[in-house]
């Protein structure tokens, strides 16, 4: 049978994920100077960690191959701001990052930050970033404390001797853990002397090393050769909501299908039946989607099966309410992707159908329903 085969590999996928607990394997530790701050870093791999015969390659090199020591002793620079530790999560390409590792990363960052006995003042993680986007907005939806967590990766291998932006990139993540200015803001991405809310950036550019931006709200803060600064007071999205992972130990699957003209998604119910938990649509435009789509989606929905409605656009809001679209759950200002791990993280949280409309759409929605002149 033609579904056998990715069905035993769903499987898999969950009996290989994290247990509920997690070790640190610390394996550098840097010189401690009294008076600095701690940081853990947390390498995953990607162009940041990538190498390359080349100085100029920036498209065939080859991801995740150095070390997180090496990745560290590469800016001695760092040891001037906090004191470092270091561990190695994984050694990948980001586009390869299993739910497993990134669910791991949350548990430690959690450790290392939030726990009673935590020593640790910030984390930074190295990450790829073609789904850097989508490890940072995990986080930030994450953290039970407010201490940060800063993500960081680069588009240039960290070896190219002409122009990566991989230790500049290393050393300005370390600076904003490090600052007590960054307290407050959640999970934050920093690259090329900008920081950025997880829970709004994303990449932007498929080549370009200015790629991670938020177009609407915009950048937080900015780095100025070495130095960290705002541009306003600590704040969160509006939007976002919180929730423990702590005794979670697999993400179930959600699958993402693109929008185009005139699409049946045909592929949904091969989805469904291949074992997925949840799907979401990245519909054209505001989230929209063809009307020959509508009787298999109205279908599924009505068995309970949760369907969030996104857009491909990336930018700007699926809304809740759109007419005949009652059956699926709007992603709000999310895309697919951050749609994607929510309904992952809400599934793995048994949360009711109900539940999970109200955590994609209640906040939007009530600043959609406000009537003027009440509170
Ligand atoms: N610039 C990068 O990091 C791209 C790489 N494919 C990754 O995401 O790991």
């Amino acid at each position: 049978a033609p579904l056998a085969a990715p069905l035993e590999a769903r499987a898999s996928t969950l009996a290989a994920s994290s247990s509920s607990n997690v070790d640190f394997n610390i394996t550098y530790s840097s010189n401690r100077t009294e008076g600095l701050p701690t940081m853990l870093i947390l390498a995953t791999g990607g162009t940041i960690a990538g190498s390359s015969a080349s100085n100029l390659d920036s498209t065939t090199y080859q991801a995740g191959v150095v070390g997180v020591g090496q990745l560290i002793q590469a800016v001695p620079e760092l040891l001037n701001v906090s004191n470092v530790d270091g561990m190695q999560v994984s050694n990948i390409a980001s586009e390869s990052m299993p739910d497993s590792v990134v669910l791991k990363l949350t548990k430690l960052a959690n450790k290392a930050l939030c726990a009673p006995n935590a020593t640790f003042d910030g984390v930074v993680i190295t990450h790829g970033t073609d789904t850097l986007e989508e490890t940072a907005f995990t986080m930030d939806v994450t953290l039970q404390c407010d201490k940060p967590v800063v993500v960081v990766g680069a588009m240039r291998p960290s070896t190219g001797r002409l122009s990566s932006n991989s230790p500049n990139n290393l050393l300005q993540a370390v600076t904003t853990a490090s600052h007590p200015a960054s307290r407050n803001r959640g999970a934050l991405i920093v690259l090329n002397d900008r920081v950025c809310q997880a829970y709004y950036c994303e990449k932007t550019q498929a080549n370009t090393v200015d790629t991670f931006d938020s177009p609407e709200p915009g950048y937080i803060g900015a780095l100025l050769s070495d130095k960290l600064f705002y541009y306003s007071t600590a704040a969160q999205p509006t939007f976002k909501q919180t929730f423990d992972l702590s005794n979670v130990t697999a993400l179930p699957d959600v699958d993402i299908l693109y929008g185009y003209q005139g699409t049946d998604f045909g592929l949904l119910n091969a989805t469904i039946a291949d074992g997925a938990k949840g799907v979401v649509l990245a519909g054209t435009g505001a989230g929209s989607i063809p009307a020959a789509a509508l009787h298999d989606i109205d279908a599924a929905a009505a068995k309970g099966f949760p369907l969030v409605r996104s857009s491909k656009i990336n930018v700007g809001a699926a809304v809740p309410g759109d007419a005949g679209y009652d059956s699926m759950i709007a992603g709000g200002l999310l895309n697919p992707v951050k749609s994607r791990r929510l309904l992952q993280i809400l599934l793995a949280l048994n949360k009711t159908n109900d539940e999970i409309r109200d955590a994609f759409e209640g906040k939007l929605d009530s600043y959609l329903s406000y009537k003027p002149g009440s509170s």
